[in-house]
Order: C-alpha cells, then structure tokens, then sequence
C-alpha cells in the first residue's frame, strides 16, 4: 500500500464510504450496494496486485456512476442503471456540466480529494470526474477556458439575470476609480445612470486626474507549464490607456473565483498592491479599493471623453441611435465591476481606443440629426431670426444669465453674474380690490399673491398690503385680531440686469463641453415646448393669503422624507431630464445658477420668481423658482419655502410636479422643476367662449385636480390654495398642481370607516371594467370605495331631504356596505389664514380652524368658476367677498345652463358648515362617486385626450418673441409705479 499511492487512497476512500454509510443513513442502501459489487474488484488491491492509478480511478468513477444511475434509477432497476452510468460516465457532456467548477480547475487534484469529493455531492462528483478524465494539458483543456470561465463568473454574477455575454468585444470589466478624497462626496451626489466622459484632461478639474476609469479582462496565458490567470487592468487615463498586467497564481485565481465578484476584484488588487505591479502608480490600487468599500449604487464611473456612455433610452428607441450599453439595473450591480462594450465607451485619445471613439462620435452625430433641433436651439433660432430685440437676442444667445440685483426686493436674480445692462423696474399699484400684495407681473395679470396674513403671527409686514383689517368683514376682524397684523412694506422697484458680458467661466466651460449629453436627450423637446406668451388680459384679481399663525397635527420631517428626487421613480426612467440634471451635477460637482441659462420669466410670487431655464448644455428646459434667501428670512417666509420644497420632494404623480433638484447659495435657494409650458388654467379659461369651459371640459380638469388633491392628501397635505391660476397645464394638455408654499402638512391616520346604506346607493348595473369586480364577497378585503372608484360613480351627495325614498325592491337590492378606508386627513385642524379670498373657507375667514375639507371647498369654488367663469361669493373688494363666504347663499347664475349634476356638486361642496360638506368624511373618494363623474374612468384619465393642446412650441416662442419695430420695454403696474422691464 505504501509504495502504491493509489492504493491507499483507495483504502482511505474506502474508509470514508463506509463511514458515509454509517453516518448517512439515507444513502445507505444505495452505497452499500455499491460498495458491496466492489468488493469483487476491491481485493485486487488488497492482495497487492500490480495496477495503475488510472485503472482504480476507473474502477472508481464506474462506482460513482453506478450509484448515480442507481440513485435516479432506484434500487429496483439497479442493475440497468449501472450499465447506463457507465456509458454515460463517458459522455462529454458530463465533463462539461459544470462550469462554474471549471473555475478552480486549475488546482491539482489528488485521488484522495477526488474520492472526497464523491462524498459531498453530486456537483463534487462532476467536478472530481472532470478533473481527471481530462488531463490538464488536454487540448480541451485550456488555460484561456478557465479564463474564460473565471470571467464568465465574474460578469454572470456581476451582471443582472439575463444579460447576454459578449465574449467577443465585450469582454470588458470596468471599474471606476475615484480618490479617497472624493469618493466620499461622489458616493453621496451621483449616481449610476451617467457616464461622464472628459476629452481634454490636461485642464486641471474636480474630474481629471482623480477619476479613473479601469476597464479589467480577465485572460488566461500559460507560464512555464503553471496555469495562470491575468488579469489586465486597463486604466483609461487622459494621457491614455495602460495596460497593466497582473500574474495572478492559481491559487489567487481560485480564492479570486470563490469570491464575490467585488471581491475578487479586490482581493486581487490587494495582492497587486502589496506586490506593486498594479500600477507605476501604487495610491491606485488603494483608490481601486476605496472604490471597492463604497456603496457601489453609488459609484460613478468617469471616462476621459465627450461621450457619454450611459444607457439612452432614447437612443435605444432610435434605430441610429447609439446603443445602450449598460442598463441602470445593471450598473447598480456592476457599479464596482462593469462590463461594457468597450467600442461604444472608450473614446479615448489612445490608440486603441481610436476607433471606438470615432464610431461613438458618428453615432452621436447621427443621434443628434435623427433628434432635429433642441429646443434652447429652437428658441435661439426664432429669436435669432425673427426677433431683433437685442436685449431678447442677448438673453436668448449670448447672455446666459440674468441678474436682477436686490433692491428691496425678492425678485432678484443671483449677483455673482456681472451685469452691464440694468433695467428699470416700476411698479404700480393694482387696481384689483383684491389686489393686496405688489409684484411684479404682466399687465392685467390676475395677481397670484398672498397678502399679509401670511405672516399675521409673525408681525412681518408684507409688501403693499395695510393690515388684515382692510381685506376682512368687521365681524371677521373681531376674530383675527387675537393675531397680530402685520402690515406689509411694498415692493416699490427693483432692477434686472442683465448680463451681456460674461456668462461665468463655469458656465461656458460647461456649455462648450457638455455636449455628450444632447446625444442622449430625445424627446425632451416635446415635453420642453412651450407656450411662452405673457398671460392675457383678466378681469379677475385673487391673492392668496398665509399665514403660519398655528396648525395642529403638523408631520414630522421623516414623513417627508420619503422620496428623493428620482433615484425612487423608476417610471420615470424615460425622463431625460433626471439624466440632464446627474450629468451636470456630476460634472460640476453640485448643481448652480450657473448651470442655468434663463430664457424667460414665467411669474412671480410671494416667495421667489419662477423662470424658464435651460440647463446649459443639455438641452433640457426647467421651471427655476429662484428664491432671495435674505428675502424670506426678513420675512419669515423661510417656513414656506421650505415647506413647499418639501412637498415637491414628496411628489410622484402625474398631475403634480416634479422636483428634479434643489439648491442653496448663500444668496439663494432654487428649486428646479418640471417646466409646465401650456399656461394656467385662469388663463386658459379666459380663451374660452364666455369666458367658461365646457361641462365636459370643466369635468377633465377638476377630475385631475380632484386625484392631484386625493393624493396630496394621502400624503398628509391639506392644498389649500386650489384656483385656476394654481392649476398649469403641461404640454400634453393634462394639468399639473403648482404652488405649495400655502400647504399644510399633517399626519394622516387611515382609518376604517363604516359605510351606511343610507350613503351608498344601491349598486348599479355596472357598465365598465368594474362590473365584475364590484366585489359583494363579505370575505373580499376590497373596501366599497375602492369598487366604486374607478367606473361605478354613485349619488352620495344628495342631502338626506331631497333624496327620494326608494321602493322595497331597491332596498333590498342595495349591497351591504364595506368599511371604506380614509386615508386623508380629514381631522387636521389649522387655524392658519391661508389662501385667496375668492377661495377661502368659511371656516378659515372665521378662525374656526381647518382641516381637509378646505380643499373641498375650493373645489366646488373651482369647479364653479370653471363652469360660469366667476367665483361664487365674489365681491366689490376683498372684504365683501369675505363677508359672502360666510353669509352669503349659493346662488347660480340663470344664464348659463349647467346640468344638474355639476350644480349637485357644486351643492354638495359649497356647504359652509365643514362637517357636511361634501368629502369632509369620506375624502376625494366620496366626490369621486359623485354623478357629475359619473361613466369617468379615474383609472385611465391621464390617458384621456384633453380638452385642449397647447399651442406648439415653436408657435408660442415666436409668439412670446418680441415683434419687429415693438416697443423694447414691457409695463407693468404695481402701487402706482411704472415698472420698464425689458428682459421678456
Ligand atoms: N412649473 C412651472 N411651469 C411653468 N410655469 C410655472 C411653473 N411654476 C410656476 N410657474 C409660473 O410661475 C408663476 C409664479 O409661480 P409661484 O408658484 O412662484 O407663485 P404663485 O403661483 O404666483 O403663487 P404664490 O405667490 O402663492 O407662491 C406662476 O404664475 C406660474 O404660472
């Protein structure tokens, strides 16, 4: 035994399998069978017959083939089994079963760990079979198969499910280097989704030396009979790529393939480092490694070009666009070890990364041929062209920016931009009645502001307004005086500059060499057009009125914490303009008012102006309230702001908007948001024969209002400044809700509630999708309203009188009623001041405190202006106004018909007490059921074709342009001044 190896591993393996017998009882019968038929061949051995290792082996894998065919054939067809494994035990395809444990073939095997093997597991035993039917310097056999092998583990593993290899050019595994230094901010402000590429490293940035992109392949190569791995990193630098071989041992590459494959890479690299062949460069690999420890969702990866490699799902839709190379899924997975195709990423200045180069910059420039012009490009070429205002041509060209310098005013622009062109702003007064607060808006334009009383707690004086007292009836007054008035100090003037000189250097840079990301961009310019004519001329005045003098059941800030802006909204994947604002915030570290090239001023409110902004470079148009940080902390408006930006935050609907990012100087705190370009709906109303929309049409915007409003409120936000003016219209023609600085957040307790018979009405023959649904199972867990929402609109409003008492035949038809769920608050309360006369509450003009049912009031004042194209208790002045909120009854005008419906509604929401109106209990989803909406489908509304399109954008820029010959400055009025305002 001693002089034949092979015979004591035998014996050992012998003793192992009887062992196994002991110890597994399972497999007992099935092993001991097997060991029993080799007992016949087994003394061959023990009687010291001379044979070779490779016949023992033989006779021992024909006994692990038995007992596999055994096992699966069972002990009843033993014998066949044994004659079929055998057969099969030659098969190749055997060998080949795993690859995975291809990973670590290159370890010698001894018969010893062979026949261990066997007693493992089946997946053992194919890897031993493996092992020693073929010889290591087999032809089939390879160094460069293991290799492959290895890389394919690392990438399957890395990659999502799924993904196709690409052996061939694909064979890439990129890693991102970024410095200790700045992997930490990295880690936290960029994400996955770009790639952003950098031609000329020699301009010392934030981005260049630090930031590495290593592209990893693994190879195999053959050394002095050993097997060995490789592993070539390549780092793609800007003075190009090197290429830096790694001898990796066998074992390295075994521990390196049992890893993980971050790992792997790690673990490699730490042996690198401590060897020093990683790089001429040994803080490399310590980088290599801080990358590693980092949240690799987070880690960015950084190429040295002007291209962009990440995923365009634009460019994916187009046939010659370029194709995407990794998706974000699998770039959250590969964010450490990264496999792209290396044609379409490494436009590197290098030799081998030439041609590649050359063939991303084709494919963008047929991208961005296929993509037409953009839409800054649109708007430049019409102001171009069509308009010779120097001044519209410098903001629309060359000056990026505008400065309106702070002079007592909030409607300031950043100062850090040089300016040498100022225009003089005057101001007069309003000749609205409800006119309380000057800004600085078109003329005619129906004031959006917020008087006083917003800061009524604060003893903070407003601008242009006196004291609560001259906008509220006496007996009103006797209420509000418990709260300190605050009058407001007006606006008087302030100045715009613009600047015609320098766009800052950051900003030029940014535009002259962020062009990668107009490749990707399509698409956008649909959601970019813009209607960008001034508003019209309105009758109609309202100001919304804040005050934070006291609210209960105010959320916490973890409640609003839930979303960020984008990285949790994967339906909005398609949503170019998330990518536009990661790519410029990568690339210049955060995002800036520099970064913004403002087009146009959309308005003006009580707490910042709201511009039309192009991110510079990327083509992408956003709304930018940019609020004066001075401003509202002399104000004490800082809550407001914040406030709103918080509820931005919260926001993923489609009627609301979307807060792409925010962002705080010293001087400033902006919001960027999603662009609305259709106008309002005041003046869109104000187009509209009559001045009135349509039933049809009024039932299209106030049901999106009403989901926008349901939705707020399960959020624990109570709007509270509903009107026309609030409700913008996108470029689709849906509407979206804007403006929440007067919101109130609360927390929301659901609760079930029981339903009466004596509300629901009977169910009727359902005609929709529902009709099966409408679930009468007492098991079902569907609440009743949730089987109503969508297609069954029932009459809930109906007070108890008017409703006819119902035949026993009906009654007895009625479904027995569900909890319904309330997900809304309706139980907040607030005393607060807060919104515009027109639209005010009875219940916040008498301090009684407010909750939810606020909103329902202003959606029946909404829905009633919509559809007779005035408000209901509206007034001479502010104060009578406010006196007919109270005390005044419902009336509707004789001449215009409305359906009964709608007045139904009306009814049921204009109910002064809060408790019975209409949606105070039951929330959105008790007006829901409402037969004004009745055959509506809530479920598919944004799929509905509006009422009414935007103009196209290319109309509305010319529009919006100033005409030839036309007078340069444009008025507006504001206490009695004269305002010039040249820049739009
Ligand atoms: N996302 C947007 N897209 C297009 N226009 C917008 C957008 N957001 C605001 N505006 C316009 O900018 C103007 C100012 O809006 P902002 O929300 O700052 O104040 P406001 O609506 O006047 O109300 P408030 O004074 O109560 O804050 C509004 O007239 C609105 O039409």
């Amino acid at each position: 035994m001693g002089s034949c190896p092979g015979i004591c591993e035998i014996i050992e393996s012998k003793d192992e399998l009887d062992s196994f017998q002991h110890s597994n009882g399972s497999i007992q019968p099935c092993f001991a069978s097997i060991a029993d038929e080799k007992v016949g061949k087994l003394p061959m051995l023990k009687t010291g017959r001379n044979c070779s290792v490779q016949d023992d082996l033989n006779q021992i894998f024909e006994a692990i083939d038995r007992r596999a065919s055994v096992r699966s054939l069972g002990l009843s067809q033993k014998s066949d089994a044994e004659s079929k494994s055998k057969n099969a035990s030659k098969k190749p395809v055997r060998i080949g079963v795993s690859q995975a444990s291809g990973i670590g073939i290159s370890e010698s095997v001894t018969l010893k760990q062979a026949l261990r093997g066997l007693c493992i597991s089946h997946a053992s035993e194919m890897a031993a079979m493996k092992r020693l039917s073929k010889s290591v310097g087999s032809p089939g056999f390879s160094e460069a198969g293991a290799a492959k092998r290895l890389y394919r583990a690392v990438v399957v593993e890395a990659s999502e499910p799924g993904l196709p290899l690409d052996d061939g050019k694909g064979s890439m595994v990129e890693i991102s280097l970024v410095p200790e230094s700045s992997t930490s901010d990295s880690c936290q402000t960029m994400t996955e989704t770009l790639q952003v590429a950098r031609s000329n490293s020699s301009t010392p940035s934030v981005h260049s030396s630090p930031r590495l992109a290593v592209a990893t392949t693994t190879k195999a190569t053959k050394d002095k009979g050993q097997l060995k791995g490789e592993i070539v990193i390549e780092l793609s630098e800007a003075e190009g790529r090197k290429q830096i071989p790694k001898s990796v041992q066998k074992g390295n590459l075994k521990s390196a393939t049992s890893l993980s494959n971050s790992n792997t890479i790690k673990s490699v690299l730490e042996q690198e480092e401590t060897g020093s062949t990683f790089s001429d460069d040994g803080s490399k690999a310590s980088k290599l490694k801080s990358v590693q420890k980092c949240d690799p969702s987070l880690t960015p990866s950084f190429r040295d070009s002007n291209t962009v490699s990440k995923p365009s799902q634009s460019a994916s839709n187009s046939p010659r666009a370029v194709k995407p190379i990794v998706t974000s899924a699998t770039i959250k997975k590969l964010a450490a070890v990264r496999r792209e195709p290396r044609d379409e990423i490494i436009p590197q200045p290098m030799e081998a990364g030439t041609k590649t180069s050359t063939v991303v910059m084709v494919q963008k420039e047929k991208v961005r041929s296929a993509m037409g012009l953009s839409i800054s490009s649109t708007i430049k070429k019409v102001l171009e062209v069509d308009d010779p205002d120097p001044v519209l041509a410098e903001v629309g060209c060359k000056k990026s920016f505008i400065e309106p310098s702070l002079k007592g005013d909030h409607h300031s622009l950043p100062s850090f931009f040089s300016s040498n062109i100022s225009i003089k702003v005057s101001k007069s007064a309003s000749n609205s009645p409800r006119t309380v607060k000057p800004a600085i808006r078109p003329k005619g334009f129906r004031k959006k502001t917020q008087t006083t009383c917003d800061d009524v707690s604060n003893g903070d004086e407003l601008p242009g307004t006196n004291s609560m007292s001259c906008r509220t009836p006496s007996y009103v007054q006797q209420k509000l005086k418990k709260e300190p008035a605050s009058p407001s100090s007006s606006n008087t003037s302030s100045s715009y500059e613009v600047n015609s000189s320098s766009t800052g250097q950051g900003a030029s840079n940014l535009h002259s060499s962020s062009n990668g990301f107009n490749n990707r961009v399509q698409g956008v310019k649909a959601n970019a057009k813009s209607n960008l004519r001034e508003k019209g001329d309105f009758s109609q005045s309202s100001s919304s009125i804040g005050d934070y003098s006291s609210s209960t059941s105010i959320s916490d800030e973890s409640n609003l914490s839930g979303s960020s802006c984008g990285g949790s909204r994967p339906h909005m994947s398609k949503d170019l303009r998330w990518d536009a604002v990661r790519f410029v915030e990568m690339r210049t570290g955060s995002l800036e008012l520099r970064n913004f090239k403002l087009l146009k001023r959309l308005g003006c409110g009580d707490i910042g102006t709201v511009y039309l902004a192009e991110l510079i470079g990327t083509d992408c148009l956003f709304a930018l309230k940019v609020m004066d940080n001075e401003f509202l902390a002399s104000r004490k408006k800082m809550p407001r702001a914040r406030t709103e930006r918080e509820i931005l935050q919260m926001l993923d609907h489609p009627f609301l908007p979307t807060l792409y990012s925010h962002f705080t100087t010293d001087k400033f705190s902006c919001l960027v948001m999603e662009f609305c370009p259709g106008g309002d709906l005041h003046v869109l109303r104000q187009k509209q024969p009559n001045r009135c929309f349509s039933e049809e049409a009024a039932r299209f915007y106030v049901a999106e209002v009403l989901l926008a409003l349901e939705y707020l409120h399960m959020l624990g936000v109570v709007y509270r400044d509903l009107k026309p003016e609030n409700i913008l219209v996108r470029e689709d023609g849906h509407i979206m809700l804007s403006d929440f600085d007067l919101s109130l957040r609360c927390t929301v307790s659901p609760t079930l509630l029981k339903s009466s018979s004596s509300i629901v009405e009977p169910a009727k023959k359902l005609t929709g999708p529902c009709a099966e649904s409408s679930c009468i199972d007492p098991f079902c867990l569907q609440p009743s309203w949730a089987q109503a929402s969508c297609f069954s609109p029932r009459l809930v409003s109906t007070p108890a009188k008017a409703r006819k008492p119902k035949p026993k035949s009906e009654l007895a038809a009625q479904v027995t009623p569900l909890p319904q769920l309330v997900a809304e608050p309706t139980s907040a309360r607030s005393n607060s001041f807060v919104g515009t006369h027109e639209y005010l509450a009875p219940e916040i003009i008498k301090g009684d405190g407010h909750g939810s049912a606020v909103d329902w009031w202003t959606f029946g004042v909404f829905l009633y202006e919509l559809l007779y194209g005035k408000t209901p208790f509206k007034g001479s002045g502010n104060e009578e106004t406010l006196a007919n909120v109270v005390t005044q009854c419902l009336k509707f005008p004789d001449d215009r018909i409305v359906s009964f419906q709608a007045r139904d509604l009306i009814r049921g929401l204009l109910v002064k007490e809060p408790d019975n109106r209409m949606g105070s209990v039951r929330g959105a989803a008790e007006i829901k059921q409402h037969q004004f909406f009745e055959g509506l489908n809530w479920a598919l509304i944004r799929c509905a074709i509006p009422p009414e399109l935007p103009k196209s954008f290319e109309a509305a820029v010319i529009a919006a342009a100033p005409k030839k010959n036309t007078a340069k400055t444009l008025e507006f009025k504001a206490n009695g001044k004269h305002v010039e305002f040249e820049l739009f």
